[in-house]
């Protein structure tokens, strides 16, 4: 229902069928789903989606309203069948003083000085992949940079090496694959599968952490730094549990996502390749004798092109297309209500692709950050692939740094070439390439270009 105290109109769209709304078209076909409605009805449009009466929002001043205002216009919420399978104790799905709380504990995990214990871990694990890709000479870029992602965030995130373990890689995946189901919990429905997937992890978890205790664990992890701040920590084991979860499902499919997109444009243009090897060159890290340095926080901060590159791959093709939040006092964008009680996603990708903040918007192009700083708040609402604000992305760093780490690992180690330069993409639960990225690939690097080897 409208909020009758308003006196704007309720944004154009259709809320489709009684109870079901417009959720068999949005479970059947994501993507087109939302270009058709953004076609159709532009920036604020209704519809009903999962249960929830919702209105979607696109544009960096709408988009930043929402942002700007939680816990006062709006807070969590994503559809039931969600917050089902993620469980209610971890950061995600939690509001107000308990969010916050969670949220600077966990930070502490993602910190600097957190991060550059994860590098060795991150980058040989980056390595062994990439010299398999190379003896296979053949491979899909996706699925290998799923399972790439899974090793990672399972080994630096949990502290346990899940590479091996397909029980557990499969159960992640149906994880994820019904986080958007219908409310049904019946033998065979998305939601049964989801729940059952949850339990199986949440056993893999306690596993995790029960090594963590016994002290058996060898290498820095996320868990691992947040078990050894509790109990005089402000996390209790059941939050733990929940959070440890939330993180393998916030950092997995989007970091693979982002680091197919990368292989693809890097593939695309060699040019970038040739300009990130020059980067590394000129900081002593692509030499003929040491090819394989160990890498650094500190070194790879300070390589600006490569972080460039990082950058315009997440503009172009931002892994999350937006997010859900419950409106708690009725707001209105672009002259239109955005009722009381009803729900709001804001739009991510399609702010992206609509923006005129930047020129020639859909072209690849690491040199346009050149003369925008990034942080500004200018930027702010017109490239946020991470969010913003308080619920921002609190795994960034950490993603961003497994991106440059492959980045450099690939440019130093090998050179490829994509099978098909222009897939089709999609764009839910994560931006992929619907052929999945078939590359071939090989172990000797692009040789130097002349400039470099001058200097
Ligand atoms: C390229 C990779 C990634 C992208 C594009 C991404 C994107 C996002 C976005 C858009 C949000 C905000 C969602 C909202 O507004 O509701 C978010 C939240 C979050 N992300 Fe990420 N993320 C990435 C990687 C990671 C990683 C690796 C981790 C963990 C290590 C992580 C942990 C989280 C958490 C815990 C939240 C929830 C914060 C909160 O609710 O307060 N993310 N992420």
């Amino acid at each position: 229902t409208t909020d009758q105290t308003s006196k704007l109109p309720l944004p154009p769209g259709s809320m489709g069928w009684p109870i079901i709304g417009e959720s068999l078209n949005f479970i059947s076909k994501p993507t087109a789903f939302y270009n058709d409605r953004r076609t159709k009805y532009g920036r604020v449009y209704k519809t009903h989606l999962l249960g929830q009466p919702t209105i979607r929002v696109i544009g960096a001043e709408n988009v930043q309203k929402i942002l700007t205002h939680e816990d006062e216009l709006v807070t969590h919420r994503w559809p039931s069948s969600t917050r089902t399978i993620m469980g209610e104790n971890g950061v995600i799905h939690s509001g107000g003083a308990e969010h916050n709380s969670r949220r600077i504990a966990i930070a502490k995990a993602f910190q600097h000085s957190a991060l550059s214990t994860y590098v060795p871990e991150m980058q040989e694990t980056v390595h062994n992949f990439i010299r398999t890709w190379c003896d296979k000479g053949r491979i899909l870029g996706y699925p290998e940079c799923r399972t790439l992602a899974f090793s990672i965030t399972s080994k630096v995130l949990l502290g346990c090496d899940f590479t091996q373990s397909k029980d557990v890689e499969e159960a992640l995946a149906n994880f994820e694959d019904n986080l958007f189901s219908f409310p049904v919990n019946i033998p065979g429905s998305g939601l049964h599968k989801g729940i059952k997937a949850r339990n199986f992890l949440l056993t893999k978890i306690d596993e995790c952490i029960s090594r963590h205790k016994s002290g058996s664990q060898s290498y820095p992890s996320a868990l691992g730094l947040l078990l050894s701040q509790s109990p005089q920590g402000s996390l209790s084991q059941t939050e733990l549990r929940n959070i440890a979860l939330e993180l393998l499902f916030a950092g997995h499919q989007t970091t693979a996502s982002a680091a197919c997109c990368l292989m693809m444009h890097l593939g695309k243009k060699t040019e970038v390749v040739d300009r990130i090897a020059e980067e590394l060159y000129d900081r002593h890290l692509f030499q003929e004798a040491n090819f394989n340095t160990q890498l650094n926080l500190d070194a790879i901060s300070e390589l600006r092109y490569l972080s460039q590159v990082v950058r315009e791959v997440l503009r172009i093709n931002p892994p999350v297309g937006g997010g859900f939040r419950k409106v708690l006092k009725t707001f209105d964008v672009d002259g239109m209500q955005v009722p009381k009680g009803w729900t709001v996603t804001y739009s991510i990708r399609d702010t992206h692709e609509t923006t005129n903040f930047f020129q020639q918007r859909d072209k690849f192009d690491p040199d346009r950050w050149n003369a925008i700083q990034g942080d500004s708040q200018e930027v702010k609402y017109n490239y946020l692939p991470f969010g913003a604000g308080a619920r921002g992305c609190l795994g960034k760093e950490f993603a961003k740094l497994i991106l440059k780490i492959l980045a450099i690992e690939l440019v130093r180690n090998c050179s490829w070439r994509l099978l098909n330069a222009s897939p089709e993409m999609k764009y839910l639960p994560v931006a992929y390439p619907t052929d999945n990225l078939p590359i071939e690939f090989s172990s000797a690097p692009r040789p130097l270009r002349p400039r470099a080897l001058t200097l």
